[in-house]
Protein backbone atom coordinates (compact mmCIF):
# COMPACT_ATOMS: atom_id res chain seq x y z
CA UNK A 1 0.00 0.00 0.00
CA UNK A 2 1.04 3.61 -1.06
CA UNK A 3 0.45 6.29 1.46
CA UNK A 4 0.75 9.73 0.20
CA UNK A 5 0.02 12.92 1.68
CA UNK A 6 -2.38 15.46 -0.03
CA UNK A 7 -3.91 18.76 0.35
CA UNK A 8 -7.88 20.04 -0.65
CA UNK A 9 -8.92 23.22 -2.26
CA UNK A 10 -11.02 25.38 -4.00
CA UNK A 11 -11.48 28.39 -6.28
CA UNK A 12 -15.06 28.89 -6.06
CA UNK A 13 -15.89 25.78 -5.30
CA UNK A 14 -14.28 24.48 -8.07
CA UNK A 15 -12.28 21.76 -6.34
CA UNK A 16 -9.34 20.00 -6.13
CA UNK A 17 -7.25 17.19 -4.80
CA UNK A 18 -3.38 18.80 -4.56
CA UNK A 19 -0.69 16.04 -4.16
CA UNK A 20 2.75 17.70 -3.04
CA UNK A 21 5.41 15.39 -5.69
CA UNK A 22 8.46 17.43 -4.10
CA UNK A 23 10.64 14.63 -5.53
CA UNK A 24 9.06 14.07 -8.55
CA UNK A 25 7.01 11.27 -6.87
CA UNK A 26 4.43 9.70 -6.65
CA UNK A 27 3.79 9.67 -10.18
CA UNK A 28 0.09 8.96 -10.07
CA UNK A 29 -2.06 6.81 -13.01
CA UNK A 30 -5.27 7.31 -14.27
CA UNK A 31 -6.84 4.58 -11.93
CA UNK A 32 -5.42 6.79 -8.56
CA UNK A 33 -6.85 10.20 -10.07
CA UNK A 34 -10.43 8.41 -10.38
CA UNK A 35 -9.78 7.15 -6.95
CA UNK A 36 -8.42 10.47 -5.33
CA UNK A 37 -10.94 12.27 -7.07
CA UNK A 38 -13.95 10.14 -6.13
CA UNK A 39 -16.43 11.76 -3.76
CA UNK A 40 -17.32 8.78 -1.95
CA UNK A 41 -14.54 6.61 -1.92
CA UNK A 42 -11.38 8.78 -2.00
CA UNK A 43 -10.90 12.27 -0.74
CA UNK A 44 -13.13 13.65 -3.87
CA UNK A 45 -12.46 16.74 -6.33
CA UNK A 46 -13.67 17.95 -9.86
CA UNK A 47 -9.75 17.33 -10.53
CA UNK A 48 -6.42 16.20 -9.11
CA UNK A 49 -3.53 18.47 -9.10
CA UNK A 50 0.23 17.26 -8.50
CA UNK A 51 2.72 20.20 -7.27
CA UNK A 52 5.93 19.00 -9.08
CA UNK A 53 9.19 21.26 -8.97
CA UNK A 54 10.06 21.84 -13.05
CA UNK A 55 12.76 19.60 -12.89
CA UNK A 56 10.91 16.93 -12.62
CA UNK A 57 8.28 17.87 -15.45
CA UNK A 58 7.94 16.36 -18.56
CA UNK A 59 10.37 17.44 -21.16
CA UNK A 60 7.87 19.17 -23.54
CA UNK A 61 6.76 21.57 -20.11
CA UNK A 62 10.87 21.97 -19.22
CA UNK A 63 11.87 23.24 -22.50
CA UNK A 64 9.31 25.83 -21.72
CA UNK A 65 8.94 27.15 -18.31
CA UNK A 66 10.97 30.12 -18.52
CA UNK A 67 12.13 31.12 -14.92
CA UNK A 68 8.72 28.91 -13.03
CA UNK A 69 9.82 27.07 -10.62
CA UNK A 70 7.28 24.72 -10.38
CA UNK A 71 4.76 22.51 -13.09
CA UNK A 72 0.72 21.93 -12.00
CA UNK A 73 0.39 18.75 -13.87
CA UNK A 74 -3.06 18.55 -13.52
CA UNK A 75 -5.91 15.63 -14.24
CA UNK A 76 -9.74 15.91 -14.76
CA UNK A 77 -11.90 13.56 -12.20
CA UNK A 78 -12.21 11.24 -15.05
CA UNK A 79 -8.30 10.69 -14.74
CA UNK A 80 -8.00 12.33 -18.12
CA UNK A 81 -5.06 14.85 -18.65
CA UNK A 82 -6.32 19.10 -18.82
CA UNK A 83 -4.08 21.44 -20.50
CA UNK A 84 -5.02 23.96 -18.23
CA UNK A 85 -6.97 25.03 -15.33
CA UNK A 86 -7.52 28.23 -15.01
CA UNK A 87 -9.21 28.10 -10.88
CA UNK A 88 -6.51 25.51 -10.39
CA UNK A 89 -3.39 28.05 -10.96
CA UNK A 90 -4.89 29.79 -8.02
CA UNK A 91 -5.34 27.05 -5.79
CA UNK A 92 -1.91 25.77 -6.80
CA UNK A 93 -0.70 29.20 -5.81
CA UNK A 94 -2.25 29.57 -2.70
CA UNK A 95 -0.36 26.01 -1.61
CA UNK A 96 2.87 27.29 -2.89
CA UNK A 97 2.73 30.51 -0.38
CA UNK A 98 1.26 28.56 2.82
CA UNK A 99 3.92 26.03 2.16
CA UNK A 100 6.55 29.11 0.95
CA UNK A 101 7.29 27.10 -2.11
CA UNK A 102 7.20 30.63 -3.44
CA UNK A 103 7.23 34.10 -2.20
CA UNK A 104 6.31 37.59 -3.13
CA UNK A 105 3.38 39.45 -5.11
CA UNK A 106 4.28 37.80 -8.23
CA UNK A 107 5.80 34.25 -9.79
CA UNK A 108 5.19 32.32 -12.71
CA UNK A 109 3.95 28.75 -13.01
CA UNK A 110 4.42 26.03 -15.49
CA UNK A 111 1.54 24.40 -17.20
CA UNK A 112 0.60 21.94 -19.93
CA UNK A 113 -0.54 25.51 -21.61
CA UNK A 114 3.13 27.27 -21.07
CA UNK A 115 3.84 29.37 -18.26
CA UNK A 116 1.33 31.30 -16.58
CA UNK A 117 1.64 34.89 -14.47
CA UNK A 118 0.12 34.92 -11.35
CA UNK A 119 0.12 38.24 -9.05
CA UNK A 120 -1.65 38.44 -5.71
CA UNK A 121 -4.08 40.66 -5.36
CA UNK A 122 -7.20 41.86 -2.71
CA UNK A 123 -9.73 39.05 -3.41
CA UNK A 124 -6.52 35.99 -4.23
CA UNK A 125 -5.15 36.02 -7.52
CA UNK A 126 -4.97 36.78 -11.04
CA UNK A 127 -3.46 34.52 -13.51
CA UNK A 128 -2.55 35.52 -16.79
CA UNK A 129 -4.26 33.40 -19.19
CA UNK A 130 -2.56 34.11 -21.97
CA UNK A 131 -3.91 34.58 -25.70
CA UNK A 132 -7.10 33.62 -26.25
CA UNK A 133 -8.11 32.24 -30.09
CA UNK A 134 -11.23 31.79 -31.82
CA UNK A 135 -10.90 27.98 -32.59
CA UNK A 136 -12.06 27.99 -36.04
CA UNK A 137 -11.66 32.07 -36.98
CA UNK A 138 -13.30 32.21 -40.98
CA UNK A 139 -16.28 30.45 -40.19
CA UNK A 140 -16.61 31.89 -36.94
CA UNK A 141 -16.22 35.50 -38.37
CA UNK A 142 -18.79 34.45 -41.41
CA UNK A 143 -21.79 33.00 -39.21
CA UNK A 144 -21.08 34.82 -35.67
CA UNK A 145 -20.54 30.95 -34.23
CA UNK A 146 -19.15 27.72 -35.87
CA UNK A 147 -20.95 25.28 -33.37
CA UNK A 148 -24.42 23.85 -32.44
CA UNK A 149 -24.92 23.22 -28.75
CA UNK A 150 -28.13 20.94 -27.53
CA UNK A 151 -28.63 20.42 -23.49
CA UNK A 152 -31.51 19.15 -21.62
CA UNK A 153 -33.69 22.09 -20.74
CA UNK A 154 -32.89 23.81 -24.01
CA UNK A 155 -35.88 24.53 -26.10
CA UNK A 156 -33.74 24.26 -29.25
CA UNK A 157 -30.45 24.05 -30.40
CA UNK A 158 -28.58 26.75 -30.18
CA UNK A 159 -25.23 28.40 -32.21
CA UNK A 160 -22.36 28.37 -30.10
CA UNK A 161 -18.81 29.69 -30.23
CA UNK A 162 -15.43 27.52 -30.17
CA UNK A 163 -12.64 29.12 -28.28
CA UNK A 164 -9.21 27.85 -27.44
CA UNK A 165 -8.04 29.09 -24.48
CA UNK A 166 -5.48 26.28 -23.80
CA UNK A 167 -7.93 24.11 -23.23
CA UNK A 168 -11.20 23.62 -25.63
CA UNK A 169 -14.77 25.34 -24.62
CA UNK A 170 -17.58 25.99 -26.56
CA UNK A 171 -19.43 29.27 -25.51
CA UNK A 172 -23.33 29.03 -25.69
CA UNK A 173 -25.50 32.49 -24.98
CA UNK A 174 -29.18 31.95 -23.92
CA UNK A 175 -31.88 34.75 -23.38
CA UNK A 176 -31.47 37.08 -21.08
CA UNK A 177 -34.66 35.96 -19.55
CA UNK A 178 -33.93 32.06 -19.50
CA UNK A 179 -33.62 30.42 -15.88
CA UNK A 180 -30.15 28.62 -16.04
CA UNK A 181 -30.86 26.60 -13.35
CA UNK A 182 -33.54 24.77 -15.54
CA UNK A 183 -31.17 23.27 -17.21
CA UNK A 184 -30.23 19.52 -16.68
CA UNK A 185 -26.30 19.18 -17.36
CA UNK A 186 -26.58 15.74 -15.57
CA UNK A 187 -26.36 14.56 -18.92
CA UNK A 188 -23.31 15.61 -21.46
CA UNK A 189 -24.26 18.93 -23.71
CA UNK A 190 -24.68 17.74 -27.27
CA UNK A 191 -21.82 19.26 -29.34
CA UNK A 192 -21.81 19.81 -33.49
CA UNK A 193 -19.82 19.15 -34.59
CA UNK A 194 -18.68 16.67 -32.30
CA UNK A 195 -14.80 18.26 -30.79
CA UNK A 196 -12.31 15.92 -31.86
CA UNK A 197 -10.51 16.11 -28.20
CA UNK A 198 -13.50 17.07 -26.02
CA UNK A 199 -14.60 20.57 -24.95
CA UNK A 200 -15.90 21.75 -22.18
CA UNK A 201 -19.41 23.70 -22.48
CA UNK A 202 -20.43 26.97 -21.19
CA UNK A 203 -23.71 28.69 -20.76
CA UNK A 204 -24.27 31.95 -21.01
CA UNK A 205 -26.75 34.62 -20.00
CA UNK A 206 -26.41 38.60 -19.98
CA UNK A 207 -26.88 39.89 -16.58
CA UNK A 208 -26.12 43.64 -17.00
CA UNK A 209 -23.55 45.53 -19.28
CA UNK A 210 -19.61 43.84 -18.03
CA UNK A 211 -21.92 41.43 -16.09
CA UNK A 212 -22.38 37.72 -16.81
CA UNK A 213 -24.28 34.82 -15.06
CA UNK A 214 -23.07 30.76 -16.53
CA UNK A 215 -23.32 27.36 -15.91
CA UNK A 216 -20.82 24.70 -17.14
CA UNK A 217 -20.33 21.48 -18.09
CA UNK A 218 -16.72 20.20 -17.98
CA UNK A 219 -14.72 17.91 -20.06
CA UNK A 220 -13.36 14.71 -18.00
CA UNK A 221 -15.83 16.11 -15.32
CA UNK A 222 -19.42 16.93 -15.72
CA UNK A 223 -21.01 19.71 -14.16
CA UNK A 224 -18.64 22.30 -11.80
CA UNK A 225 -19.60 24.71 -9.54
CA UNK A 226 -17.39 26.84 -11.65
CA UNK A 227 -14.39 27.05 -14.21
CA UNK A 228 -11.58 29.68 -14.60
CA UNK A 229 -11.16 28.81 -18.42
CA UNK A 230 -14.47 28.62 -18.93
CA UNK A 231 -15.48 32.13 -17.32
CA UNK A 232 -12.65 33.47 -19.66
CA UNK A 233 -14.02 31.68 -22.88
CA UNK A 234 -17.33 33.30 -21.86
CA UNK A 235 -16.29 36.55 -21.47
CA UNK A 236 -14.20 36.42 -24.88
CA UNK A 237 -17.84 35.03 -26.77
CA UNK A 238 -19.93 37.56 -25.44
CA UNK A 239 -17.59 40.25 -25.99
CA UNK A 240 -17.12 39.53 -29.28
CA UNK A 241 -20.50 39.08 -30.21
CA UNK A 242 -21.32 42.25 -29.32
CA UNK A 243 -18.92 44.04 -31.42
CA UNK A 244 -15.61 44.58 -29.45
CA UNK A 245 -16.62 47.28 -27.67
CA UNK A 246 -13.18 48.98 -26.23
CA UNK A 247 -14.94 50.38 -23.46
CA UNK A 248 -16.19 46.87 -22.03
CA UNK A 249 -13.09 45.24 -20.91
CA UNK A 250 -13.41 44.49 -17.00
CA UNK A 251 -16.20 41.99 -16.51
CA UNK A 252 -18.18 39.59 -13.65
CA UNK A 253 -18.53 36.31 -14.36
CA UNK A 254 -21.59 34.67 -11.69
CA UNK A 255 -21.05 31.17 -11.41
CA UNK A 256 -22.89 28.42 -9.12
CA UNK A 257 -20.01 28.79 -6.59
CA UNK A 258 -19.55 32.51 -6.47
CA UNK A 259 -17.89 35.21 -9.06
CA UNK A 260 -15.20 35.59 -10.72
CA UNK A 261 -13.20 38.53 -12.53
CA UNK A 262 -12.23 38.77 -15.96
CA UNK A 263 -10.33 41.29 -17.60
CA UNK A 264 -9.84 41.25 -21.00
CA UNK A 265 -6.22 42.59 -21.74
CA UNK A 266 -5.21 43.35 -25.44
CA UNK A 267 -5.32 39.86 -26.89
CA UNK A 268 -4.56 38.38 -23.17
CA UNK A 269 -7.06 37.20 -20.26
CA UNK A 270 -6.64 37.92 -16.73
CA UNK A 271 -8.84 35.67 -14.37
CA UNK A 272 -8.91 37.07 -10.94
CA UNK A 273 -10.85 34.93 -7.96
CA UNK A 274 -10.54 33.43 -4.32
CA UNK A 275 -8.30 30.22 -3.50
CA UNK A 276 -8.63 28.06 -0.69
CA UNK A 277 -6.61 25.10 0.93
CA UNK A 278 -9.53 23.57 3.13
CA UNK A 279 -7.53 20.31 4.55
CA UNK A 280 -5.04 18.79 4.73
CA UNK A 281 -4.01 14.79 5.23
CA UNK A 282 -2.67 11.71 4.49
CA UNK A 283 -4.37 8.73 1.90
CA UNK A 284 -3.76 5.17 0.93
CA UNK A 285 -4.01 4.44 -2.21
CA UNK A 286 -5.29 1.32 -3.49
CA UNK A 287 -3.12 -1.74 -4.34
N1 LIG B 1 -11.93 23.81 -14.09
C1 LIG B 1 -10.90 24.24 -14.93
C2 LIG B 1 -10.75 23.52 -16.25
C3 LIG B 1 -10.31 22.09 -16.02
C4 LIG B 1 -9.93 21.36 -17.28
C5 LIG B 1 -11.10 21.04 -18.15
N2 LIG B 1 -12.04 20.15 -17.55
C6 LIG B 1 -10.55 20.45 -19.46
O1 LIG B 1 -10.50 19.22 -19.63
O2 LIG B 1 -10.18 21.25 -20.33
C7 LIG B 1 -10.72 25.73 -14.97
O3 LIG B 1 -10.95 26.36 -13.93
O4 LIG B 1 -10.27 26.28 -15.97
Amino acid sequence: MRTIGFAKGHGTKNDFVLVPALDGTPELGPDEVVFLADRRGGVGGDGVIRVVPVEHAPEEVRAGAGDAQWFMDYRNQDGSVGEMCGNGTRVFAKYLLEHELAGGDAFDIATRDGVKRMTVVENGFQVDLGVWRLAREQEAAGRGSDSVVQAVGMPDPLPALSIDMGNPHNVVALPPEFDLSTLDLTHPPRVDPVPEHGSNVEFVRAVGPGHIAMRVHERGVGETQSCGTGAAAAVVATWWWAGRPAGQLDWRVDVPGGRLGVRLDGEHVLLSGPAEIVATGTVDLPE
